[in-house]
């Protein structure tokens, strides 16, 4: 069966209300390709705006969730209380939190896998930085980010793997088409390797950095890439033209 497309709209820690509810309005407009793609982040102040005034073809995901059960944690919201607002996805492990807030692959892997347990779905980042790259550790590195995340879990139903070299993240350096294809390809054969042939088949490699309305097109058509994580032009309209990249999955 074909994956289907997934376009995520990262907004990270910005927004006013205002600025939310113009964002909403042109997406609630916009002409799409198909139901069920786009999966927006707003921080966890706007969740519940952004749910209650969204279209029904569109989903929202938190930008992060507590590790385990809820309680004495000052400053955390859990996974239990996303599920209590109906917030069906949370993006976990994204670069910016394993670097400046330095989340581990066993912290990363643990909130994966609690995340699922309490029924969300997952955008689950991984992603080397350009000194990794540059040292041609690329695999090694998406593959240890990965496979902390395997050794916890056992049903990937409900994960999307999101590629995001650090490198390319708010930077204007997108990775060339060929960059992410082959590091989707890679980890899609170290997932059939030690994961299983079906995840490897079935889970979805979504691709994030510098993603825009320009560049959309060429990287959506790589075999191994099956949608983005939009950051920085998830708040313009051009995001609209991404999400509309779908369409060359369909040719
Ligand atoms: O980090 C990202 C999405 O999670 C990508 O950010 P940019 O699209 O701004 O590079």
């Amino acid at each position: 069966m074909a994956r289907k497309f997934f376009v995520g709209g990262n907004w990270k820690c910005n927004g006013t209300s205002d600025e939310v509810k113009k964002i909403i309005t042109t997406l609630n407009e916009a002409q799409v390709p198909g139901e069920d793609v786009v999966v927006l982040s707003p921080p966890f102040v706007f969740l519940a705006v952004v749910k209650g005034l969204l279209r029904p073809d569109f989903h929202v995901a938190a930008q992060n969730c507590w590790v385990r059960k809820g309680g004495a944690f000052t400053g955390e919201v859990s996974a239990e209380m996303l599920v209590n607002l109906g917030i069906p996805w949370v993006i976990l492990g994204h670069s910016e939190r394993r670097q400046l807030l330095n989340e581990s692959n066993e912290f990363v892997a643990d909130k994966v896998a609690y995340a699922l347990s309490q029924g969300l779905k997952v955008i689950a980042c991984i992603g080397e930085t350009l000194e990794q790259r540059e040292a041609g550790i690329t695999l090694n590195v998406v593959a240890e980010q990965t496979k902390a995340i395997a050794a916890k879990i056992s049903n990937w139903d409900n994960v999307v793997l999101a590629y995001e070299p650090v490198w390319a993240i708010g930077t204007g350096k997108v990775a060339t088409p060929a960059q992410a294809q082959e590091v989707h390809a890679d980890l899609r054969k170290w997932i059939h390797e030690h994961v299983s042939a079906d995840v490897a088949a079935s889970v979805r490699i979504i691709y994030g950095g510098s993603v825009n309305g320009g560049n959309s097109k060429e990287l959506a058509g790589q075999p191994d890439l099956d949608g983005f994580l939009v950051g920085g032009a998830s708040l313009k309209p051009e995001f609209i033209d991404i999400i509309n990249s779908a369409t060359v999955k369909k040719n």
